[in-house]
C-alpha cells in the first residue's frame, strides 16, 4: 500500500472485528450484504446489535482507558423526566409521565476523554459514523456536537440504575465496555414515539415498572447497539454484584453542529459544567 494511504487508514479500523463485520466497504461483497442484514433489523425491530465488535485486545484497551480515566470522574445525581425536562404542560399533575427519576452515574463527559485515547479514537472514525449513518438510514448523520454530550462514558455501581430516558439526540450507539455481574440490563421501548405523537399506553407500563413488554437482550463486553434513542424510552435495569457496568455512550445527530441547551447540560452534569459555562458567560460580558 503506498505511504499516503497508510497514514491515511482509519486507525479505528484496528479495534474493529473486520472479519465478523466488514464495514470498511460497504458497496460490495460481504460489506454490502451485512449492511443490509444491519438495516433490515433496524427497520423490523428498532435496534441493531452486534456482540463482539471489537476485537478482544481492543475491548481491553478501551475498558483499561476508562478504568483509568474513571476515578477522575465525578458521581452524578441525575434526577429529570423521562423527556429531560420538557413536559407536556397539558398532563395532571400525577401523571406518569411528569414524574422525575433519579440516577446515580459516574459519568466521564467528551471534555473529559482525551483526544488521543483509543475510546475517542473510535468515536471519531468517519468510516464508523458512516457505518452508523447507513444503518439508520439517514441522508445525513454526524456526530454529536456538543462539547459534553458527544462521548460520554457511564459507570454504574452495584445497586445503581439508568433512568428511564428519551436522548437530547436521535441516534445513540450504546457500547458495553464492561458488563455487570449480573443485572444492568439495557432495557428499552423501541420507537415509542414518533414526531407525531407517543404510544402512551407502553410508556405508562414501563413507568409503573412492568417491564414484560419491553425490549431486552443479552449483551456481553464489547456489544455494540445501535438505536434511536431519541425515540425511544429506554433506561438501564439495577446492578448487581461485585463490579460496575461500563459503557460508552455515542451520539449522532442529524444537524452538523448539533449541541444542547445549557440547561440539560446542567441538569446532567450539574456543578462543573454549571461553572465553566458561568465563566464563560461571565467572560463574554465583561
Ligand atoms: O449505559 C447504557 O447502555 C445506556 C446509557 C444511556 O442511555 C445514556 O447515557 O443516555
Ligand atoms: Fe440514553
Amino acid at each position: 500500500m503506498p505511504e499516503s494511504h497508510q497514514t491515511l487508514r482509519d486507525r479505528a479500523l484496528d479495534l474493529i472485528d473486520l472479519d465478523r463485520y466488514p464495514i470498511a466497504d460497504l458497496e460490495s461483497g460481504a460489506g454490502a450484504v451485512f449492511l443490509e442484514q444491519c438495516q433490515r433489523h433496524m427497520d423490523e425491530h428498532g435496534w441493531c446489535n452486534l456482540a463482539d465488535f471489537l476485537r478482544t485486545e481492543a475491548l481491553e484497551q478501551l475498558n483499561g482507558e476508562a478504568n483509568e480515566l474513571l476515578p477522575t470522574a465525578e458521581t452524578l445525581h441525575v434526577k429529570r423526566n423521562i423527556y429531560q425536562g420538557a413536559i407536556d404542560p397539558s398532563l395532571p399533575d400525577d401523571d406518569p409521565r411528569r414524574k422525575e427519576f433519579v440516577h446515580i452515574a459516574v459519568q466521564l463527559a467528551d471534555d473529559q476523554i482525551p483526544v488521543q485515547s483509543k475510546l475517542k479514537q473510535l468515536y471519531h472514525s468517519k468510516i464508523l459514523t458512516e457505518f452508523v449513518r447507513r444503518v439508520q438510514r439517514k441522508d445525513h448523520l454526524y456526530r454529536c456536537a456538543d462539547e459534553f454530550q458527544a462521548l460520554n462514558v457511564v459507570a454504574l455501581h452495584p445497586e445503581s440504575w439508568h433512568a428511564w430516558h428519551y436522548d437530547t439526540t436521535e441516534c445513540t450507539v450504546t457500547l458495553l465496555l464492561q458488563a455487570a455481574e449480573t443485572g444492568g440490563e439495557f432495557t428499552f421501548l423501541p420507537n415509542s414515539r414518533t414526531d407525531e405523537g407517543e404510544d402512551h399506553e407502553a410508556v405508562d407500563r414501563l413507568l409503573a415498572g412492568d417491564m414484560s413488554h419491553a425490549q431486552s437482550f443479552s449483551r456481553g463486553a464489547g456489544a455494540f447497539t445501535l438505536f434511536r434513542g431519541g425515540y425511544s424510552l429506554h433506561g438501564v435495569t439495577k446492578v448487581q454484584g461485585a463490579q460496575p457496568r461500563i459503557s460508552a455512550i455515542m451520539t449522532y445527530d442529524e444537524q452538523p453542529n448539533r449541541v444542547i441547551e445549557d440547561d440539560i447540560n446542567i441538569r446532567i452534569y450539574g456543578k462543573r459544567v454549571e461553572t465553566i459555562l458561568a465563566s464563560r458567560n461571565t467572560a463574554a460580558t465583561a
